[in-house]
């Protein structure tokens, strides 16, 4: 059996991220709140745009204020947004607002503190420095070089920039559509009354959910029964509609675990079967030709933990991948003192959910109160992190540090 990162290593591999080529759409920037920059954007101005004021004072030639104090004549009032009209000749200065353009022939500006107004006259109190409060053209970004490269989600911040950049509309890689399947006779929907043995599709609702968080676009094509020919035609619709498909339940060794088999005959071919670790250990990764692409086929465990765990640790990084993003795929780890004791069977990687949290002192980690049974959903709902006890690992003591996968 593969360990964790051998099969993470494995499914990175398989994947081809959307290519700026062909998978890309153009969308209004007030649209584009988590997208991933298709093509790198530039601008042809520099930032600032021109020399400018930085304080509400007086625009001034240095070599006129070094001995101070020293009485100038005012002969403009520049606000910003004005094109400056005339040139400081020597004894002169502009009175100037921030943001304001610079004058031509004043290199400094005093702030207003620093002064002292009589009418039409600034008396300048404190020799300033050369270039004192000019913001300089060009000094925070020079025209024509990348301003945002591809493959760079896009945050609020960059969406400051992409405005000032004057991109009304920016070119994104598409959605991934991502199919998800819920197999097993056993599950209904949320809105049936419940036969004994029969239990609600949670998986789906969950999948469905984290594929959307990821900023890829969710199709969900609900309840499979086991029967091998409608598993067959639900798999073969998927792939069909969606660039991967995942599906819970099925793939372990039970008699009713149809969803490797039918993955080979429809000419799959199965990388992963099962991953050392706990929960998720039975995994089918599989892939298959479509055009000039390759779809990818994750058969997650039905254990509505496993599953889950499996997604967040396997998928959700393939899918970021596949999104276009040049980098930060993987999950991120962080090392927190976890408040309570932890236990693992040892005999594969463990992964405990709880709640992580950040206070002065580092990270915290809080494992879930109750089982920590791959069946129990009920205290995953308020999961922050995942902490990982290696293989070999029976325990962690309160206090002790321990690896912390952030959700
Ligand atoms: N003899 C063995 N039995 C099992 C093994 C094993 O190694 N040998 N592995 C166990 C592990 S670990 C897991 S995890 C499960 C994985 O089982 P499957 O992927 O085949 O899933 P199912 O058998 O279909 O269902 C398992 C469990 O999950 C519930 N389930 C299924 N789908 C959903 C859903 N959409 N929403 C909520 N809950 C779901 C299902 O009712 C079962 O209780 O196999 C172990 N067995
Ligand atoms: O590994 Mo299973 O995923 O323990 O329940
Ligand atoms: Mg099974």
């Amino acid at each position: 059996m593969l360990t964790a990162d051998q099969a993470e290593a494995l499914i990175f591999d398989l994947v081809t991220p959307l290519q700026p080529t062909q998978d890309t759409e153009v969308v209004a920037l007030t649209a584009a709140l988590g997208r991933i920059l298709a093509v790198p954007v530039s601008s042809s101005l520099d930032f600032p745009h021109w020399d400018n004021s930085a304080m509400d004072g007086y625009a001034v030639r240095h070599q006129d204020v070094q001995q101070v104090p020293t009485t100038l004549q005012i002969v403009e009032k520049i606000p910003a947004g004005q094109a400056p009209q005339r040139t400081l000749q020597a004894g002169q200065a502009a009175r100037i607002l921030t943001g304001a353009m610079m004058p031509d022939g004043a290199d400094t500006v005093v702030m207003q503190e620093e002064t002292q107004r009589q009418g039409e006259q600034v008396t300048i109190l404190k020799a300033p420095s050369p270039q004192n409060f000019v913001r300089q053209q060009g000094s925070y970004y020079q025209a024509g070089a990348t301003l945002l490269p591809a493959g760079q989600a896009i945050a609020p911040p960059a969406i400051a920039v992409l405005a000032a950049a004057q991109c009304p509309q920016v070119t994104v890689f598409r959605r991934p559509r991502v199919a998800i399947l819920s197999t097993g006779d056993e599950l209904v929907e949320p809105d049936q009354p419940l036969q004994p043995g029969q239990i609600v599709d949670s998986n789906q609702y969950a999948l469905t959910a984290l594929v959307a968080q990821a900023g890829a676009e969710p199709l969900s094509l609900g309840i499979v029964p086991d029967r091998p020919e409608a598993l067959k035609s639900a798999i073969a619709t998927a792939l069909d509609q969606a660039d991967w498909v995942i599906s819970s339940g099925g793939v372990s060794v039970g008699d009713y675990d149809y969803v490797d088999r039918i993955l080979s005959q429809l000419g799959a071919t199965l990388h992963l079967r099962a991953v050392a670790v706990k929960p998720g250990k039975p995994l089918t990764v599989a892939s298959l030709p479509k055009g000039d692409r390759t779809q990818l086929y994750f058969g997650l465990p039905g254990n509505p933990v496993s599953a889950l765990v499996s997604y967040w640790r396997f998928v959700q990084p393939a899918l970021s991948k596949l999104s276009g993003r040049a980098e930060g795929w993987g999950p991120a780890y962080v090392r927190a003192e976890t408040t309570q004791p932890l236990k693992a069977g040892g005999q594969r990687e463990t992964y405990l959910w709880g709640r992580l949290g950040l206070t002065e002192q580092g990270y915290r980690f809080t494992p879930a109160a109750g089982g920590h049974s791959s069946g129990n959903l009920i205290n995953l709902a308020r999961t922050t992190g995942l902490a990982i006890l290696p293989q070999g690992q029976t325990q962690v003591a309160a206090g002790e540090p321990v690896r912390v996968m952030t959700l």
